[in-house]
């Protein structure tokens, strides 16, 4: 019997174990706030942004909401994060991902102030991250540790293959997971493009997590029986129905579910997990700005 990992409720339980580090807040005279930042008319970015926003506002988190029209220059951008760095009360800043191409995002991410660094991606919480003292945690990883930790997967000793290595999932889930203070202590494999064989990679492992970007990429012939499978992808694929439409992750889900133990769908299993762990985050600068002691779920 294949165990779905619903990661909505999972959420769920991370937004309402968030009410008593928000209520120590309140307390204290403090309300957490967070800044989004979209410079796109990327739909999809978008759609995340937009929840991103909802979900502060159901767990009381103040959201402060800047668009950004796709052609305006880098240094507005720049000169925005500088702004929003120097506000009390903006304790964590987030730019949605990707900027245009006439942005640097390495510029980007470096300007703000790496205390409000909600995302993770500033590199000196990249070199916290990776020396094995995090302060923040990047959303969609620390979202797949809590998926795995909900469902009892040890990655202690595990075999895990992530298929992918971007900045914002790849690279720092291989991170974590390698880490014994970060509670991962695996044995990682990262593939990518220029992997020679993926599917012979896939066969060995415990556990597999794709964040890839290519829709329906790994395929239940890849697994062995039992594997722990994590789909991070969230493409949207044309559909014949109302909204043009569906989502499909990095995994072919139903050839993927005969194999595997335990599988995230699309969408419902990562995604959800990434905006609950940024309000955490965000609930986290916000106490540590003020100097309030909270606990987190
Ligand atoms: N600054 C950042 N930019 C981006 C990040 C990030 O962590 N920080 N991650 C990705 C994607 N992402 C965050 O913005 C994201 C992806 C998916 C979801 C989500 O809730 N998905 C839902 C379905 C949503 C839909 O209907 O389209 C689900 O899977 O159930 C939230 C956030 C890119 N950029």
């Amino acid at each position: 019997m294949t165990t779905i990992i619903d990661g909505n409720a999972v959420a769920e339980e991370i937004r309402s174990g968030l009410t008593d580090a928000i209520d120590a807040l309140d307390d204290a005279g403090v309300k957490p706030g967070l800044a989004t930042v979209l410079m796109s008319d990327d739909p999809a970015s978008e759609t995340y942004v937009a929840m991103k926003q909802r979900d502060c506002e159901e767990v009381g988190i103040e959201a402060f909401d800047h668009h950004l029209d796709s052609d305006t220059p880098a240094d507005e951008l720049y000169s925005l994060v500088d702004d929003l760095n120097e506000d009390d009360d903006v304790h964590g800043i987030l730019v949605q991902m990707p900027v245009p191409d006439h942005v640097d995002d390495r510029t980007v991410l470096r300007r703000i102030d790496p205390a409000k660094d909600v995302d993770g991606f500033h590199p000196e919480n990249v070199g916290r991250l990776v020396a094995g003292d995090a302060r923040f945690k990047p959303c969609t990883p620390h979202g797949i540790q809590k998926l795995l930790a909900s469902v009892d997967v040890e990655t202690e000793g595990a075999d895990v293959v992530v298929v992918g290595r971007s900045d914002i999932v790849g690279k720092p889930m291989a991170n974590l997971l390698i880490q014994k203070a970060a509670g991962g202590n695996a044995t990682v494999t990262v593939c990518h493009s220029r992997t020679k064989d993926l599917a012979a990679k896939t066969r060995q492992a415990d556990i597999v997590i794709a964040a890839v970007g290519v829709p329906e990429l790994v395929t239940g012939d890849m697994l062995s029986e039992d594997t722990v499978v994590i789909d991070v992808g969230v493409n949207r694929v044309d559909a014949d129905n109302e909204k043009g439409y569906e989502l499909v992750g990095d995994v072919e889900f139903d050839s993927a579910k005969e194999k595997a133990s335990a599988i995230t769908p699309v969408p419902g299993g990562v995604g959800p997990m990434t905006r609950a762990m940024l309000l955490w985050n965000t609930v986290k600068a916000a106490a540590e700005a003020e100097d309030v002691d909270i606990d987190l779920p």
